[in-house]
C-alpha cells in the first residue's frame, strides 16, 4: 500500500487561485489553478468578489486532488498563502461580505491616505507599523468600507462585522466559520499592527475609528489554526497549519532564513524582501519594515521594496496593447528587438511604490522615434521590471550596508530568460532562479509541514532543496551605467508629471 502523505498549499494570488500538492521531497505532485474576475468599477479602483475567490479555492482543492489521484485523507496539513493587504469585511452572522474585496492595488482610498499624511501621522505610523502611509495597506480600505456601505459603521460597533485579509477569509470559510485568525506577516501589512509589541495598535485603531472586535486573532506563521469543516475538504478534517503573506512565504520557500538574504518574486507586482533578523530595522529611504515570519516563538523581520506593476505590465502588453499573444512570447520579441534604442517604459499605472511612494504618478513612455518597433516596446516594458528592481536593491544596500552577493528569484515572470539575464546585467550581480517558480506555495507548505511534523526541522527541508539556474552578469560597466542613468531620468520625468493636475 502507498502510504505517501502530502501537504497542500492554497496560494490565493491577485489574478488566480492555485492549490498545489507537495510530497516529502518538496516536489509538486498535483496542481490546479483558476483565474477570477478583476473588477475595475472606476479609474484606479480594483476589486474582487470574495465569494468567487472562495468558490475558486474549493474547486482548485478538488481538482488538485483529482489531478494527482490523491485521497483527501492523505493530506497531512494545509498551508495558506495570499495576496496581502486586500481587504474583506463580512457579516459574522450571515457570512456574507458587505462589499467587494478592495485589492491592494486599488486607489479609492488615496484621499484618505493623503489626509493622514497631511495631518502629520507619518512618523507615528512608521514607527509603530514599519509602513509608509499609503492606500496600498488595509487600514484605509477598512475605513472606506465602514464609511461607504450603508449601516456598516453601526454594525461594526455592535460587533457584527469581521475584517480579514484573504488568508483570514479563506481560513474562516475552510473552518466553517469557526476560526477568525491571521498570522504576523499578514497582520503586519494592515497598517494597524504594532510590529514591536505584536498586538493591534490601540492608538491607530482609535485614530481611524476601527473597532478592535472586527480584527482577527494574530498567531505565528506555523501552527494549527483549526481544521477543515463540513465539505470544505471533501468532508475530511485536515489541519490548517501554516499561513503567510505570499511575499513572506516566498522568502521562506527560498530558505532565505539568515540576515542579509534577499529574494525577488516577479508576479503581478514584484516584491524584494531582505531578511533582517530578529530586530526590526526602520528605513529612512522608503523601504517597508515588515514581519518575515513568526515560528517557534520567535519573529524575524524584513525590509521590503514593493513594486506595484511587474508581470501585470506584460499582461497589459497582451490584453491592453495587444502587442504579445501570451506573456512568454515577450521573451523572443525582446531578443529579436536587439536593443530598445533608447526607449523606456515606466509602468506607473497605479502610482509608484518603493522607493518613490508617489500615489499620483501614472505610466509614461520615453524616447519614441518614427523607427520604434513593437519588439522594442515589448523589450523596454520587460526591462522596466529589472530597472525597478535595481532601484530597490540599491536602496536596500544603502540602508543596510549589506552588499548584494546574489539575488534569489521566483514567480511567473522569472521564467523569462531574457529578463533574468538583463536583471543580472543591470544589477551587476548573479541571479539564482529557484528550481520551481511556485516558491510562494512551497514556503506555505514548509510552514504547515513543520507545524504537523511532516518535516521535522529546517535542516531536513534544506536537504530537499534542488539546484538552481544561474545567470551571471555579462554587460560591461559603461553600458550598465548609461542604460540605468536613462531609466533614472525617465522616472524623474514621470514623477514631475501628474496627469490629474492638468
Ligand atoms: N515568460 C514570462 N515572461 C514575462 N512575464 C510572464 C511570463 N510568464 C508569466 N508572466 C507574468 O507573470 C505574472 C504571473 O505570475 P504569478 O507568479 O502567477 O503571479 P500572481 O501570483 O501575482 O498571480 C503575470 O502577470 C504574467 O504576465
Ligand atoms: O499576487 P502577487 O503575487 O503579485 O502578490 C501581491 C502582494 O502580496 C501584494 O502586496
Amino acid at each position: 500500500m502507498n502510504d505517501q502523505q502530502y501537504i497542500m498549499s492554497i496560494d490565493e494570488g491577485t489574478t488566480s487561485t492555485r492549490a498545489i500538492l507537495f510530497n516529502n521531497d518538496g516536489d509538486i505532485v498535483g496542481k490546479a489553478q483558476r483565474e477570477f474576475h478583476q473588477y475595475f468599477p472606476k479609474s484606479g479602483w480594483v476589486e474582487h468578489d470574495a465569494n468567487e475567490i472562495w468558490n475558486a479555492v474549493q474547486s482548485v482543492i478538488s481538482e488538485a486532488l483529482i489531478n494527482a489521484d490523491v485521497q483527501p485523507y492523505k493530506v497531512r496539513g494545509i498551508g495558506v498563502t495570499n495576496q496581502r493587504e486586500t481587504t474583506v469585511i463580512w457579516d459574522k452572522n450571515t457570512g456574507e461580505p458587505i462589499y467587494h474585496a478592495i485589492v491592494w492595488q486599488s486607489k479609492q482610498t488615496a484621499a484618505l491616505a493623503d489626509q493622514l499624511k497631511h495631518a502629520g501621522y507619518d512618523e507615528m505610523i512608521h514607527e509603530k507599523t514599519g509602513l509608509i502611509i499609503d492606500s496600498y495597506f488595509s487600514a484605509t480600505k477598512i475605513q472606506w468600507i465602514l464609511d461607504n456601505v450603508a449601516g456598516a459603521r453601526q454594525k461594526a460597533e455592535n460587533g457584527d462585522l469581521l475584517f480579514g485579509t484573504i488568508d483570514t477569509w479563506v481560513l474562516w470559510k475552510l473552518t466553517g466559520g469557526k476560526v477568525h485568525a491571521t498570522d504576523y506577516t499578514n497582520a503586519s501589512r494592515t497598517m494597524l499592527f504594532n510590529i514591536h509589541t505584536l498586538t493591534w495598535d490601540k492608538d491607530i485603531l482609535k485614530l481611524l475609528h476601527i473597532p478592535e472586535s472586527m480584527l482577527p486573532e494574530v498567531h505565528s506563521s506555523s501552527e494549527i489554526y483549526g481544521y477543515t469543516a463540513g465539505y470544505s475538504f471533501s468532508g475530511v478534517q485536515v489541519p490548517i497549519a501554516g499561513i503567510a503573506g505570499d511575499q513572506q512565504a516566498a522568502l521562506f520557500g527560498q530558505m532565505a532564513l539568515q540576515r542579509g538574504m534577499i529574494k525577488n518574486t516577479y508576479g503581478t507586482g514584484a516584491f524584494i524582501v531582505m531578511n533582517t533578523g530578529e530586530e526590526p530595522t526602520l528605513s529612512k529611504r522608503g523601504l517597508l519594515t515588515t514581519i518575515a515570519y513568526g515560528i517557534n516563538g520567535k519573529v524575524n523581520y524584513a525590509l521590503e521594496g514593493s513594486i506595484f506593476v511587474a508581470g501585470s505590465a506584460i499582461q497589459w502588453l497582451r490584453d491592453g496593447m495587444e502587442m504579445v499573444k501570451s506573456s512568454p512570447d515577450s521573451e523572443q520579441m525582446a531578443i529579436d528587438a536587439k536593443s530598445t534604442d533608447g526607449v523606456y517604459v515606466v509602468p506607473a499605472f497605479t502610482g509608484l511604490g518603493a522607493p518613490y511612494w508617489d500615489q499620483d504618478a501614472r505610466g509614461a513612455v520615453f524616447g519614441l522615434t518614427r523607427g520604434t518597433t513593437k519588439n522594442q516596446f515589448v523589450r523596454a516594458t520587460l526591462e522596466s521590471l529589472a530597472y525597478q528592481t535595481r532601484d530597490v536593491v540599491d536602496t536596500m544596500a544603502a540602508e543596510t550596508g549589506i552588499d548584494l552577493k546574489s539575488l534569489a528569484v521566483d514567480g511567473g515572470a522569472a521564467n523569462n530568460n531574457y529578463l533574468m539575464q538583463f536583471q543580472a546585467d543591470i544589477l551587476g550581480t548573479p541571479i539564482q532562479r529557484a528550481s520551481i517558480s511556485e516558491t510562494t506555495a512551497l514556503g506555505a507548505a514548509y510552514l504547515a509541514g513543520l507545524a504537523v511534523g511532516f518535516w521535522d526541522s529546517i535542516e531536513e527541508i534544506r536537504r530537499t532543496v534542488k539546484s538552481r539556474d544561474a545567470f551571471a552578469p555579462q554587460m560591461d560597466g559603461k553600458t550598465r551605467t548609461k542604460l540605468y542613468t536613462g531609466w533614472q531620468k525617465a522616472v524623474q520625468a514621470t514623477i514631475q508629471y501628474h496627469p490629474d493636475e492638468y
